[in-house]
Parts: structure tokens; sequence; C-alpha cells
């Protein structure tokens, strides 16, 4: 069987569409093992009452085969693209319509700028899943993130603008269709203003931001910074009222 993946490119163009019409996108992330099965109907139609656009679906650990349950269920109670955002190859799942396949570029761990990827390729072949190839980078926030401690990597400084620029960059050179810039779940200090415009000013691919964003006006600072989508998990799942602070 010819190597995977996927000659659709919806969900990918898709976002490129809406931004090219000055929309702004936003994912809710939605962590498999923080989200019981019993709660995701309630949860969905409030996403459905929301702005958001895409949902993205992952963690920096979690149990196999959550993932794909936790899917199954979704799928049958949204319209919008379901996004996997994966700490792992366990969860890969068929059906989801795209998966960020991810390369942390800010870090210097092998297995996780081309390691998992490699095992991924035996289970992305038994699924038709458009991939979305995303160079992934982990800016400190003034506290260590789950990510730092799964893949044993550093965050870039976020004093160290242009090194970040520099990077960001170099993967759209490599061919990475997105940059996600993560500060990291629960962050205590989402990547600044600064930080966004200068990234950028320099990219020609979409620019996904996400960590630490917990109020609408943070949400608003990075759309005008130059997001084009933004990612919010943790001020969901600790604060339920957070859908109608951002539907004002
Ligand atoms: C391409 C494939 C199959 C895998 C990519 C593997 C890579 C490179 C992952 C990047 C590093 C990593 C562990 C990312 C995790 C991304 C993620 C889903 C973060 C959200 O989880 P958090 O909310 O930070 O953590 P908690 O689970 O602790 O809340
Ligand atoms: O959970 P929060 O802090 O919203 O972060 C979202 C995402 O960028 C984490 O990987
Ligand atoms: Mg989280």
């Amino acid at each position: 069987m010819p190597v995977v993946v996927n000659n659709q490119k919806e969900v990918f163009q898709n976002i490129v569409a809406s931004i090219n019409k000055g929309e702004r996108l936003l994912a809710i992330l939605i962590d498999p093992d923080k989200m019981e099965l019993e709660r995701v109907s309630d949860f969905m139609s409030k996403v459905k009452a929301s702005i958001a656009t895409h949902i993205f679906v992952g963690g920096s650990t979690v149990d196999p085969f959550k993932t794909d349950e936790l899917i199954q269920k979704l799928k049958g109670l949204t319209e919008l693209p379901i996004v996997i955002f994966p700490g792992d190859v366990s969860q890969l799942s068929s059906h989801a319509h795209a998966l960020l396949f991810l390369s942390l570029v800010s870090g210097r761990n092998p297995e996780y700028l081309i390691g998992k990827q490699i095992e991924a390729v035996s289970v992305l072949r038994t699924m038709n899943i458009e991939t979305i190839p995303t160079g992934y980078l982990l800016i400190e926030n003034g506290k260590e993130t789950a990510v730092e401690r799964v893949t044993q990597t550093k965050p870039l400084s976020r004093h160290d603008i242009q090194h970040i620029v520099d990077t960001a960059v170099a993967s759209q050179l490599l061919g990475m269709k997105c940059i996600y810039l993560e500060a990291g779940s629960g962050a205590i200090q989402p990547i600044t203003a600064d930080i966004i415009q200068a990234v950028k000013e320099e990219l020609t691919i979409p620019l996904i931001i996400g960590g630490g964003i917990t109020s609408k006006q943070q949400l608003d600072n990075a759309y005008e910074a130059g997001a084009d989508l933004v990612v919010i998990g943790t001020a969901f799942e600790e604060n339920a009222s957070f859908f109608e602070e951002l539907n004002t």
C-alpha cells in the first residue's frame, strides 16, 4: 500500500481561506484525560453557542484509546472540524478530520523532532487522515510546563525574540504549513504581543497561539498582535462561564 497521506487538505485549506477573509479562528482544546464522556454533550452544546471554529483534541499525557473514544463521541455532537493535537502516537484516531503533524522545533530532543513522527507512519498508513505539518515552539512562561517535562526539552527564552523568529522562519523554510507558539497549558503568562507581532511579520503561513489565555481581553490581544488561530483549553476546563464571557 502506498504510504499515506491524504490528498484532501480541506481543514488546512479552509483555515487559509478563513484567514484570507479576515476571520479570527478559535480552537477549543479538549483533553481526553480531563473530559468525562458523560459531560461531553453538555460541554458541546456550549461550544455550539460560542465563537469557536475548531475543536482540538489532545494532551501531553493521555491514556491510549481515550482519544479515539472521545472523538467518536464528539463527531455526533458537532459540525466543527476535529483536529488532533497529539502529545504522542497513541493519540492518533481515524475518526478525526485532521492531525497537527507536530515537530518540537524549539527543543533538541530527536524523539520529538523526528522520532515520534517516524513511529506514527505505520499508524497513519491504516487511516485516511489529513496531516498538517506544524512547527511547534515552546516558549518559557514563568513556570515549568507539562510539555517541557514530557519532552525533556527547554523552552525558548521569551526575551530572545530574534531567536524565536528565526526558529519560526527556519520551520517555514523547511516546509511547515503552520507555526504554533505554545506558552504551555495553564501558563502564567501567555505568549506576549511583541513575540506574536515579530513572528507574524516574517511568516506567510498561519500562526497558532496557545497557552494561558483565560480572558476575552487576552484573546483579543492575541488576535490584534497577529494570531490567526488561538487555542484555549484550561479556561474552559476550570470556568464554565468562560463561554458566556467570550460571547460578549
Ligand atoms: C506527530 C505525532 C504523532 C506526534 C507528535 C509528538 C510531538 C512532537 C509532540 C510535541 C510535544 C508534546 C508533548 C505536545 C503536547 C501537546 C499538547 C496536546 C499539549 C496540551 O496538553 P497540556 O494541556 O499541555 O498538558 P496536560 O495534559 O498536562 O494538560
Ligand atoms: O490550556 P491552555 O492554557 O488554554 O493552553 C492551550 C494549549 O496551547 C496548551 O497546549
Ligand atoms: Mg491541559
